[in-house]
Order: structure tokens, then sequence, then C-alpha cells
């Protein structure tokens, strides 16, 4: 499978984003986006995330699963919010994720404990989400890539909020997601210790 991203523009209100954005990904490959603040690297990943529209371009998936004709339908999105209800346990949120999502072809979740465990956070589950830190809570974001299975991961500054461990453990998910054959974009201002990747550098436009 090979992510396809040709000529791609963005507008947010009056103003262009970024202009004639390129670049190709195949399974295994990983892209890290940089670049000043408003530069456009969100508004990047929200257009491949398919939750905004581009002004220009095309986003398109070469040798992908039958059935799916826009490469968001089989990615997970992970923004700047962890998505997650503050009054629902974490259980509840992971559930419906879980169920919201699905899997795509080619690989299935793992059961909630077991992400919980990946994330280093075994046993607090039952909790509500709002008591967990920030830096908790990020790590159970993190959980909901692993309980539905979607080949390409869009990752908003995914490590923000956390430590150097929960550092270390993320890069070890994102790798082995690379491993079986996923396909990471990450806007970070940090690296994110994966090895090899491509990068990206947003210059954005001044007004
Ligand atoms: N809803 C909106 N309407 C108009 N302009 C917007 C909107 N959302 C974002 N922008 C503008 O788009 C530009 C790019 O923002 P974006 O969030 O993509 O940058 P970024 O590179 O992710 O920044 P950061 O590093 O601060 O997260 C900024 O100038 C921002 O003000």
């Amino acid at each position: 499978m090979r992510l396809l991203v040709e000529g791609l523009s963005a507008r947010r209100g009056e103003d262009l984003i970024f202009n004639d954005i390129s670049f190709s990904l195949a399974a295994g490959e990983a892209l890290v986006v940089t670049g000043p603040n408003g530069s456009g690297k969100s508004t990047l990943l929200r257009v491949l995330a398919g939750l905004l529209q581009a002004e220009t371009g095309k986003i398109s998936l070469k040798d992908g699963p039958p059935g799916f004709e826009h490469p968001h339908e089989l990615s997970h999105y992970l923004g700047h919010r962890n998505a997650m209800k503050r009054e629902l346990t974490v259980e509840e949120n992971l559930s419906f994720w879980r169920r919201f999502l699905g899997n795509s072809p080619g690989g299935s979740g793992i059961d909630l404990a077991a992400a919980a465990e990946a994330v280093g956070l075994a046993g607090i589950t039952h909790l509500p989400f709002g008591y967990l830190s920030a830096g908790q809570q990020r790590r159970m974001a993190m959980a909901k890539l692993l309980v539905a299975y979607r080949p390409i991961w869009i990752l908003d500054e995914p490590t923000a909020a956390l430590d150097a461990g929960a550092d270390r453990l993320f890069a070890g998910l994102v790798t082995s997601h690379l491993e079986r054959g996923g396909i990471v974009i990450a806007a970070t201002h940090q690296s994110l210790g994966i090895g090899q990747s491509k990068t990206l550098q947003m210059t954005g436009f001044s007004h």
C-alpha cells in the first residue's frame, strides 16, 4: 500500500495556509512534519484525516484494500485534544472508539486491558478519564490507536505532555506499527525517536 499526496493546498477562511504539498509514503514509512507555530501542520493533518477539505490536490491510495476511496477511511487521527469524554471511564471511552472505528482490513485491535497495559496504565481503566493526569490522559489517547486496527496513523504533537518514559513507550508503539507495514504521519516539535523517517518542513505564508 502507498499513500500519495499530490499538489495539496488548503485555506482557512480567506488565507491560503500551504500550497503544492506532495509526498508519498509506502507501507512501513513515516513522515515527520515540522515547522514553526502557525505554519500549517495541524491544518495539513486535518486535511489528510478528512476533517477539512483541501483547496486543491489529491490524496489517494495505491494498492490499498478494495472498497476504500479515501485514505482517511483507513486512518487513526490523534489530534491536540484526546477525544475522550471526561465523565466516562477510560474503559467506556476505549470501548466506544473500538466499536465506532472498527477494524480496517488486514489487522485487528488488541483488547482494552492489553492496550492499557501497552501504554503503561493497566489497572486504572475503571477511573473516569477526567481523573487522570495530563500525561496519563495522553497515554490513554494512544491506547485508542491500539484497540482498533487502522494502517495509517495521523498524529498531531502526539508526545506533548509526556514524560521521558512515555516518549520511549510511544516510540516503541510507532516503531512496531511501522514494522507491521503501517504508515505514520506525525507533526511534532520534538524528535519522535523512531529512527528513519521522511521529513516535511512547513513554512507557512506571511500575511
Ligand atoms: N478555523 C480557522 N480559521 C481561520 N484560520 C485558521 C483557523 N484555524 C487555523 N487557522 C490559521 O491557520 C494557520 C495554520 O494553523 P495550524 O494550526 O495548522 O498551524 P500549526 O503549524 O499546526 O501550529 P502549531 O505548531 O502552533 O500547532 C494559522 O495561521 C492559524 O491562525
